[in-house]
């Protein structure tokens, strides 16, 4: 059995045939940090976090990195604006991403590295790239890359130079030799950060970074370079000619990209303003209806996001958790149920469709039907069948999709707190009209019964008093 990719590069699926037999070395396009991360930012993480544990299962060793892009326009903005330094605008999205992806149940890469540690390396890469005639410094000390001299450029997306320099995206700028050459190094602006080089003071592009983050952590050729497919053009097409221009030799060797989530046509991102965020979503769907959300559309499929779609999520998500915890109810402890040739089965299926450029939707439809099944084996009495099916679910396939897996108890509002929100509510319109009369009333009432309420300025809250026994 072989694990098939689909390759951006050549538009196929390849069968993964790793440089070191048994490794994988994957680097995954991390987040620019300058806000929370949204449901889009989140369909990378949860899909690329899932294939590598799906690589791993199979018995791969799996080196992944993942960037966060620490220095860039829109962090220098968003500092700008709030009278801060870049760097504490970049540190805490740093902390609230791994919060976010913490309550995701993500699990962490091996290594995060940052820009900002790696400037000497970019700095070194570019003097190299200067002096292979591949880039040149322009007038003000930017240093841009010669687009013309690498040959290859334009084969991962599939975009003939040509169509570049008629495509008004290319902006008009008087510094390069070229309209389609890109900046490697960009020589201060007032008021920004900067890095001394031989050059300029400045910082370094977009692209560059993920190109010397890689190969020093994964070397001149690795083989899975994964992320957005809104990354393909220009920065994965940049990177790689950078790259391969710097080394002389191919860089990754499988390109894999996620679909967009799209909200109203457009796809879902901060600049747009369209944004749902990842926990917002977690607080309204839970965290297992978003992760399910994600994978179950293949994930180079693009995907609507909608509150009915998320609701939908929400409802198969908690059918599935409240059979496993009927099952948990009755079994505090599971053990470990003896492998037969059931079980075996099973999870060949699944292997099977997650081997074909990784079909997790295939996937989550066997964890479905294993669950109607292990409801069935619990009406039937019959636990050793319930136990192989329950661990089918969370010890095997959800741990290798990274659902199911926290002990997931649903948090159900008792009827009495329900009772409560709704008078508090009532209460919340008579002090709206300054009816302070009828509110207090309630406010007694509920005191009456045990319920001490509290105005405070997020609102108005309630707590039980404290039973005294005389
Ligand atoms: N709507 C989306 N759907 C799927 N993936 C996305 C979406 N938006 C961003 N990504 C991916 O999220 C990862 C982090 O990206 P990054 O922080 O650069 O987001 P971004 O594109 O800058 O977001 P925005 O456009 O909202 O500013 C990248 O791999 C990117 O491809
Ligand atoms: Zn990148």
């Amino acid at each position: 059995m072989s694990i098939y990719i689909t390759n951006t590069e050549t538009g196929k699926k390849e069968k993964l045939e790793t440089l070191e037999p048994g490794i994988v070395k994957m680097y995954v396009c991390g987040p620019t940090v300058y806000n929370y991360i949204h449901v889009g930012n989140a369909r990378p993480a949860v899909v690329f976090d899932a294939f590598r544990r799906f690589l791993e299962y199979r018995g791969y060793k799996v080196i992944m990195v993942q960037n966060f892009t620490d220095i860039d326009d829109k962090i220098i903005n968003e500092a700008n604006e709030w009278g801060v330094d870049f760097k504490d605008v970049a540190e805490t999205f740093i902390a609230e991403y791994w919060r976010d992806v913490q309550s995701l149940g993500i699990r962490a890469a091996n290594f995060h590295p940052r820009t900002t540690d790696y400037v000497d390396d970019i700095v070194e890469a570019i003097e190299k790239l200067i002096s292979k005639g591949y880039a040149y410094v322009a007038n003000n000390g930017d240093v841009y890359f010669s687009v013309r001299k690498y040959k290859e450029y334009g084969k991962l997306s599939g975009k003939k130079i040509e169509e570049l320099i008629s495509g008004a995206r290319v902006e008009v700028n008087s510094l390069k030799n070229d309209p389609i050459d890109f900046a490697l190094w960009k020589a201060v602006k007032p008021g920004e950060p900067n890095w001394e080089s031989p050059w300029s003071c400045g910082r370094p592009g977009w692209h560059i970074e993920c190109s010397v983050m890689s190969q020093k952590l994964l070397g001149d050729t690795f083989d899975i370079h994964a992320g957005g497919e809104d990354l393909i053009f220009p920065h994965h097409e940049d990177e790689k000619a950078q790259s391969e221009a710097l080394t002389g030799k191919p860089f990754a060797r499988y390109w894999m990209h996620n679909g967009m989530i799209i909200t109203r046509g457009d796809k879902m991102s901060k600049s747009i303003g369209n944004v749902f965020l990842v926990r917002e979503a977690i607080k309204r769907y839970g965290k297992d209806a978003l992760k399910l959300f994600l994978l179950s559309k293949h994930y180079r499929t693009p995907i609507e996001f909608s509150d009915e779609i998320l609701l939908e999520n929400k409802r198969a998500a908690l059918k599935v958790i409240k059979t496993l915890n009927r099952f948990e109810e009755k079994y505090s402890y599971p053990l470990v149920p003896k492998r037969d040739e059931y079980m075996k089965e099973i999870e060949a299926k699944f292997i099977e469709v997650l081997e074909d450029d990784f079909n997790t939707p295939k996937a989550i439809a066997l964890i479905f039907e294993l669950s109607k099944e292990l409801n069935k084996s619990m009406d039937e009495g019959k636990d050793d069948e319930a136990l192989k099916r329950y661990h089918l679910i969370t010890r095997v396939f959800g741990s290798i999709l990274g659902i199911f897996e926290s002990g997931t108890k649903i948090e159900v509002q008792s009827a009495e707190e329900k009772v409560i929100d709704e008078i508090l509510k009532v209460r919340q319109e008579f002090r709206k009209e300054k009816n302070y009369l009828a509110a207090d009333k309630i406010r007694d009432a509920l005191a009456n019964a045990g319920i001490k309420v509290l105005d405070t300025p997020e609102g108005t809250k309630w707590e039980k008093f404290l039973e005294v026994n005389e």
